[in-house]
């Protein structure tokens, strides 16, 4: 170890870019509103908690190798257990002063920390650089696939810059010595309901389902409940470019109906308009609309090369009633536009002149195949990790299409 005082490691290019694009499609899919002002996680339960319990699956070789990684370079004579594994963003405003990571009584268990950077400081966010308090390298600049690992506890006291602009994400990991916190064990025996669940069913399995609304409401202060702030989900498509249209009517429901119950319409079957065009594709709520926009921008250049045959299902919205109820249902799930956008404006928005529809309109089926590929692999997977009570990659040969 070069610093016994102050055992850290930073990996430069740890992870591939193309598992960093991956990681951030999951994130700007899933993520809900999290435990810090401006700040955003998707932790695994909750992937498993809203049946996206096939996107823990890009997780487990990362995991499996910081793991590995932490053991061999802290010679730990014991094995490691993940504490917690979480994809974390900060926008504009997020900040934490110096601090240890085992700094809180019921963080103890917490022996090693590593944190993934998933996209660039300046390419894709400003300020949020990463400091240490004492030791060499005193400051880090996120940089995409890059990896810092250090212990937890004092010898590692670091702060984080506030972020000025975009939206700075990372993977986060703590590893813990003590089996009584190995995160495993408990998304093993959650899991197992959830597939057995779709077994039974059969219907829909892959579709997310959302959380309670509050989880995805950003509230820019804490008694402002759903008066101010904005739909995080709404605010993410926004930025894109796109308005929700619910599929059911609702120009009937306007007078009676509060803003909660409108929001309930998030959960509900839509529809998406773009530059004044509304797609034929239903999506059966927010999140599945958001995850099939979100897997267009992520694949966008794949996409292009694999539409010719297609013709584009988007059709002119004519009438000043569908206007008129989508601007309203707008001012409802996104009552800040401004902050929305401050949020989550920052990465590559896609003009219109860009956009193409024939593209997204394959981005809908081969989102299906890639979800579905997803989910055969954690099949198959789950009676090795029930019996070993324990989360790795099982060496299956490829998953058939
Ligand atoms: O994101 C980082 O660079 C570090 C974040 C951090 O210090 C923490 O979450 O405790
Ligand atoms: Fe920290």
């Amino acid at each position: 170890m070069t610093d016994s005082e102050h055992p850290r490691l930073i990996l430069h290019n740890f992870l591939p870019l193309h598992v960093c694009k991956e990681l951030e499609f999951i994130h700007k899919s899933c993520c809900t509103v999290g435990y810090r002002p401006n700040v955003f996680s998707t932790t695994l339960s909750h992937l498993i908690a809203t049946n996206c319990h096939h996107f823990i699956m890009p997780f487990i070789p990362i995991r499996e190798r910081l793991r590995e990684k932490a053991e061999e370079y802290f010679r730990c004579q014991y094995e490691l257990f993940v504490e917690f594994t979480g994809l974390i963003s900060w926008c504009r405003g997020a900040s934490i002063g110096w601090h240890s990571d085992d700094n809180r009584p019921y963080l103890k268990q917490r022996d090693f920390a590593a944190v993934c950077y998933l996209n660039s400081y300046d390419a894709d966010f400003k300020g949020g650089i990463f400091h240490f308090k004492d030791g060499e390298p005193a400051d880090v600049v996120p940089m995409a696939g890059d990896v810092i690992m250090y212990t937890a506890d004092d010898r590692n006291i670091h702060s984080v810059d506030e972020i000025t602009e975009g939206e700075r994400i990372t993977l986060t990991l703590w590893f813990s010595r003590d089996a009584s916190h190995d995160e495993d064990r408990k998304l093993i025996s959650s899991l197992s309901p959830a597939l057995l669940d779709v077994a039974g069913s059969k219907l829909h399995s892959y579709i997310p389902v959302p959380g309670s609304i509050n989880m995805y409401w950003f509230p820019p202060d804490e008694a402002s409940s759903f008066l101010s702030g904005f739909d995080i989900r709404c605010g993410r498509l926004h930025v894109l470019g796109f308005d929700i249209y619910p599929f059911q009517e609702t120009s009937h429901r306007s007078a009676s109906d509060s803003s909660h119950n409108l929001l309930e319409l998030l959960s509900r079957p839509l529809l998406l308009v773009r530059d004044s065009k509304l797609f034929e594709s239903l999506f059966l709520n927010i999140m599945h609309a958001l995850q099939i926009v979100q897997f267009y921008i992520w694949k966008f250049s794949d996409l292009k090369t694999k539409v010719e045959e297609m013709t584009p299902d988007a059709t002119p919205i004519t009438s000043q009633t569908q206007t008129t109820d989508i601007d309203r249902l707008k001012s409802v799930f996104l009552k800040d536009l401004q902050l929305a956008e401050q949020f989550f404006g920052h990465s590559k928005p896609i003009k219109d002149a860009e956009f193409d529809s024939v593209a997204f309109s394959a981005a809908v089926l081969e989102w299906e195949c890639y979800v579905s590929k997803l989910h055969k692999e954690l099949v198959l997977h789950l009676p090795h990790w029930k019996t070993n009570q324990s989360i790795f990659c099982v060496p299956l040969g490829d998953v058939e299409d």
